[in-house]
């Protein structure tokens, strides 16, 4: 048998040196998680959803056997995780426990994991040090990199959050071999959008081998990995809080969140970004951007990966209505990311929604 590649480690950058981490990328990293936590941090929570109860105590028991006070915190499952009672429960536990500045949270699961734990870092005492363990696809290529953390609201999808850069992220690939097989596949729609935006040869990968692709063990989904993380870490970091570039990563997001909504997050955030980025394809074209093999990729691609690409045509007026909260509208004007053509990302000023609605048309069944 052969060993398995050392790991990989990709920089992010922060706004000053001391905000600076890395993403580790690779197989059995958990011994790295003391060192990365420091010589100053005493207690640790480990939050983790209660689907994930086995690999939240073995952090905590390692913790433990490094010398650290290690807790847990077991949190509702997926989207109902990312919730105020769930922050405010997690608060909760870290004030019995005499938490302080220089204690620490980590972050064990999917996305919605690591996006409620770093809101709770981030506004514990106004600021913990947060370490993320992703154990999902996605939060490995996506969630746990670039500092982003958030809730939903009854009104909409990540509504309430702050920017709050990990102090590092351990991508440990062994933590997909118990995803369930939709769940890897949900999180290609990221990996895929970051090969539309920025980096092709995602695309050329996926597309000389599907099966690989969605394979936990092969080095062709280990290399999607890596690329779609040194995406992110690219534009987060030139583009932290999002006043410029940072929006791109947000392609197909407009529609997805508001399809996340419209199903009450009974659909994965993946598979809604995978319809969103079939419209944002087709929105592209209706404006003339993209040539039409660059539009119809997305959806090939996609389907091929078993992504959805069409949703209800029947829910245009809530779909509309969830998209005007989007963060990206300023007052009443929406702005879409565009294509304007392979890895050229812009962005679209709708003043008129009969174009969102003209591009509806296209993917609604
Ligand atoms: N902050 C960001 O930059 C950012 C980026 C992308 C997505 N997100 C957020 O991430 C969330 C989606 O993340 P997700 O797709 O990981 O969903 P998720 O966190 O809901 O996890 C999906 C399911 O997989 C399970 N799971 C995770 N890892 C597992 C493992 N190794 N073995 C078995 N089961 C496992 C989870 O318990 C859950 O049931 C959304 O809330 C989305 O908004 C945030
Ligand atoms: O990191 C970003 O920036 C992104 O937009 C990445 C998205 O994949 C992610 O889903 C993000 O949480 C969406 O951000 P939001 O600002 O639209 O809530
Ligand atoms: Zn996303």
């Amino acid at each position: 048998m052969q060993a398995p590649a050392a790991p990989a480690v990709i920089k992010v950058t922060g706004t000053s040196p001391a905000e600076n981490y890395d993403v580790v990328v690779g197989h059995g990293l958990l011994p790295r998680l003391p060192g990365i936590l420091g010589e100053r941090v005493r207690k640790v929570l480990v939050i983790h959803p209660r689907a994930l109860r086995t690999t939240g105590d073995t952090v905590r028991e390692d913790l433990a056997a490094a010398g650290f006070t290690a807790l847990t915190a077991e949190i509702p499952d997926a989207e109902e995780g990312k919730h105020i009672q769930v922050a405010s429960f997690c608060w909760q536990v870290l004030g019995q426990n005499d938490f302080t500045r220089s204690d620490a949270i980590v972050a064990v699961g999917g996305g919605a994991v690591t996006d409620v734990a770093g809101f709770v870092a981030a506004t514990w005492l106004r600021g913990v040090k947060v370490v993320h363990i992703p154990t999902s696809l996605l939060a490995m290529v996506d969630a746990a990199v670039g500092g982003k953390t958030g809730i939903n609201t009854a009104e909409g999808k990540n509504l309430v959050g702050a920017f709050h850069p990990p102090a590092g992220v351990l991508a440990d690939l062994d933590a997909l071999a118990t995803l369930p097989p939709n769940e890897l596949v949900t999180g290609m729609a990221e990996v895929v959008k970051c090969g539309f935006i920025k980096d092709g040869a995602i695309l050329d990968l996926i597309e000389a081998d599907p099966a690989k692709a969605v394979d936990p063990g092969s080095d062709v989904l280990r290399e999607l990995v890596e690329r779609s993380i040194a995406v992110k870490a690219e534009i987060v970091s030139a583009d932290l809080k999002e006043s410029g570039r940072r929006e791109f990563l947000n392609y197909g997001h407009t529609l997805g969140h508001a399809i996340e909504l419209a199903e009450r997050y009974q659909w994965r955030h993946g598979a809604a970004v995978s319809v969103g980025l079939v419209f944002a394809a087709e929105l592209s074209r209706m404006v003339g951007r993209p040539d039409d093999a660059t539009a119809d990729r997305h959806k090939a691609i996609l389907e091929t990966l078993g992504l959805p690409v069409s949703y209800r045509r029947d829910r245009w007026a809530a779909l509309l209505d969830g998209m005007k909260r989007d963060k990206k509208s300023r007052g009443d004007l929406l702005r879409f990311v565009v294509l304007d053509g392979p890895g050229r990302p812009g962005i679209l000023e709708v003043p008129d929604t009969s174009l969102l609605f003209a591009a509806y048309q296209e993917i609604a069944d």
